[in-house]
């Protein structure tokens, strides 16, 4: 994603002037991050599908998951769990550090890197109970800037970990498009599109609350590209909303990742596999870390739903154009997009 930054420079969000708490210091919940919330976080235990990715039935199972869910859990993905330890070592040294250290990798509003608050906060009133750390391409001037004697660690375990999962989302992006009966063109334009930027990985943090009903972690959402890929580091919090259903919780399993449907995935599949929306709410006592990693477009892609044979119900658009509707628009994108 060479020219994101071009894509974004002309985002409305200021998000360097939206910083995140300093959580440590709190005994309360500050007026600025209590929500209004209805049924306070309430939500129903579903199990999820979880899919063996070793089983021979996988890429039909991966296919009727993401059109039933949009999420579903993976395990047998072949990340080494010693691996995604790390990455959760790594994510708590990074969080723990004093606020005015991360301060000094604050993201600014037109680059993807570097600490702060989620993109989609600027959208609400209220502040939400997490900051984060995105990792775009390498994380080197980042982590020698916070750890000028040590920044390797940091910097080898996240790109070996981009190094395991990307050839799993690749996987899985596979299994989804074959299953959409496209010309075999088209799933080969789209694995190169994926294949050809690093992908971004994000670490959350959401502290112990003193009064978690009154907060979320992160509002209501849904992610943006073709496929996220995530660990909720044994500590639950993520939930998932149906119509039929409402808000349902993902119970974090050992080992397994959380696989979701993102919006361009969305429109690509003309609404067969629907993007997940989904939000994450917070302990009392518990410091979450979850990182997810977020797999491609090019964002010299163009977008439009593939399949032939059917009615488009998405116009056609390129992946920068659809950026910058998300960025202004957040959850109405997909429908200012629909035809
Ligand atoms: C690649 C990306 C997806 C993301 C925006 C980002 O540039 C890096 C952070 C990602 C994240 C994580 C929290 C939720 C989310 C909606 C947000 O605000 O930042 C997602 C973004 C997304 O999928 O749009
Ligand atoms: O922390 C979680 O479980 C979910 C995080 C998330 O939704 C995201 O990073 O987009
Ligand atoms: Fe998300």
């Amino acid at each position: 994603m060479g020219s994101i930054s071009e894509v974004l420079k002309d985002d409305p969000l200021h998000l360097d002037s939206v910083i995140p708490l300093d959580f440590n210091t709190l005994k309360s919940v500050p007026e600025s991050h209590q929500w209004a919330l209805e049924s306070s976080n309430h939500s129903v235990d579903v199990m999820l599908p979880v899919i063996d990715l070793a089983h021979p039935d996988a890429p039909q199972l991966v296919a009727h998951a993401a059109r039933t869910w949009g999420m579903f859990q993976i395990v047998n993905h072949g990340i080494p769990l010693d691996l995604i330890q790390g990455v959760e070592n790594e994510a708590r040294r990074l969080f723990s550090l004093p606020t005015d250290e991360k301060m000094k990798v604050l993201r600014s509003s037109e680059n993807l890197a570097g600490y702060g608050v989620a993109r989609i906060a600027p959208f609400y009133a209220k502040c939400m109970w997490h900051e984060g750390f995105a990792i775009h391409e390498s994380c080197v001037d980042h982590a020698k800037i916070l750890w000028p004697h040590d920044y390797e660690r940091f910097c080898n375990t996240m790109m070996e970990f981009r190094k395991k999962v990307k050839p799993v989302a690749d996987q899985l992006l596979h299994h989804l498009l074959v299953s959409l009966d496209i010309s075999e063109e088209a799933i080969k334009i789209w694995e190169a599109s994926a294949n050809k930027v690093e992908g971004t990985i994000q670490l959350n943090s959401y502290p112990a609350c003193p009064d978690p009903s009154s907060v979320i972690g992160l509002a209501p959402h849904t992610d943006t590209l073709l496929l996220t890929i995530l660990n909720q580091c044994q500590i639950s919090g993520l939930q998932i909303f149906r119509d039929d259903v409402g808000w349902i919780s993902v119970p974090p399993l050992s080992g397994a990742f959380v696989v979701n449907v993102g919006d361009i995935l969305h429109m690509l599949s003309n609404g067969k596999f629907p993007s997940a929306y989904h939000r994450v709410t917070v302990s009392e006592n518990k410091h979450r870390i979850s990182f997810a990693y977020f797999h491609g477009p090019s964002v010299d892609s163009y977008v439009e739903p593939l399949n032939k044979l059917a009615k488009p119900l998405y116009r056609s658009m390129s992946v920068k154009e659809f950026f910058v509707i998300k960025a202004k628009h957040n959850e109405k994108a997909l429908s200012l997009v629909r035809l």
